[in-house]
């Protein structure tokens, strides 16, 4: 079972180009902070803006920095089922654990046409597929029924869920589906996923505070929920300010911020975040670190 976080992480960029070095500096400093996978090329890896070489690049690259000290995960989706599964064959090259596929978008299946879809992925790879559902960006919802069906698949492993209803969410965590793990990708929704049974999540937020998100899930697994609550309180707060603006804009500026990066440049579409937002995080980033410097102190 995928349990915990796993953190889609952020693609560094400099100078338009990837920023090797950074990315390096970033692994490094997750690697060690009780996160349990990560997964390069998601929405949060910018994964839109990126070409075919450097997808295979990024691939290479984080096998190479993660030096198999945590499971990696790769973003593979779309919305034609036959170029996903010849992207999938592409990814097999490298030793990832799997894949997080996202629902197809624009061409809006119907139920059928998304069982079909996971169906056909799930034929032509061993890989383990996490399902990827997120209706407000794919305009397509994957209902319960449908991830009932594509539970039973083989290599089916999990759902990355940000359905953005709360009622189809808690159905299906009143009821999983056998061997499945069910993680939030609603960074929001993650103590109250946990609180429900839940496994865990795919947090962009977990970038920063990590130690925090970590935490949580670990107080909520010893069913110390009170003292989850407590630290859950500061992260509610923070969450929605690093989606105030495009993900993973206002993400990228507080690695920038920290050291973690060189910049915090996005790829058109997406574009810097505003003077105010900057203003805003300053303030939450620069007050945390500050009080972790006093504890360690
Ligand atoms: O990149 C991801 O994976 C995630 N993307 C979501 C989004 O930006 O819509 C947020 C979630 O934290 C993970």
């Amino acid at each position: 079972m995928l349990t915990g976080i796993l953190l889609p992480i952020i693609t560094p960029f400099k100078d338009n180009k990837i920023d090797y070095k950074s990315y390096k500096r970033l692994i490094d400093h997750y690697v060690d902070k009780g996160i349990s996978g990560i997964i390069p090329l998601g929405t949060t890896g910018e994964v839109p803006t990126i070409n075919e070489y450097d997808f295979r690049e990024i691939i290479e690259k984080t096998m190479e920095f993660t030096e198999d000290r945590l499971p990696v995960y790769v973003g593979v989706g779309g919305n034609f089922t036959e170029k996903i599964v010849k992207k999938v064959r592409l990814v097999e090259d490298y030793n990832v654990k799997g894949i997080l596929s996202v629902c197809p978008y624009y061409n809006k299946p119907n139920q059928e046409g998304i069982y079909q879809h996971f169906k056909n992925i799930s034929e032509n790879t061993n890989l383990d597929i996490i399902l990827y559902n997120i209706p407000y960006r794919t305009g397509v919802n994957i209902e319960n029924e449908t991830i009932y069906k594509l539970a039973e698949l083989k290599n089916i492993v999990g759902l990355k869920d940000a359905s953005g209803d709360i009622k189809q969410t808690m159905a299906l965590l009143m009821d999983p589906p056998k061997d499945f793990s069910i993680l939030t990708g609603e960074d929001i929704l993650f103590f109250s996923t946990l609180a429900l049974g839940g496994q865990g999540g795919i947090l962009a937020s977990s970038h920063l505070k990590t130690e925090l998100f970590v935490e949580v899930y670990h107080k909520m697994k010893a069913n110390d929920t009170q003292g989850a609550l407590k630290i859950w309180k500061d992260l509610y707060e923070f969450i929605p300010l690093l989606f105030k603006e495009p993900n993973p804009a206002p993400i990228k500026y507080c690695l920038m911020e920290q050291g973690l990066i060189d910049s915090a440049e996005v790829r058109l579409p997406l574009t810097p975040i505003s003077t105010q937002l900057e203003i805003q995080l300053d303030k939450v980033v620069l007050a945390y670190n500050k009080n972790k410097r006093l504890h360690m102190a």
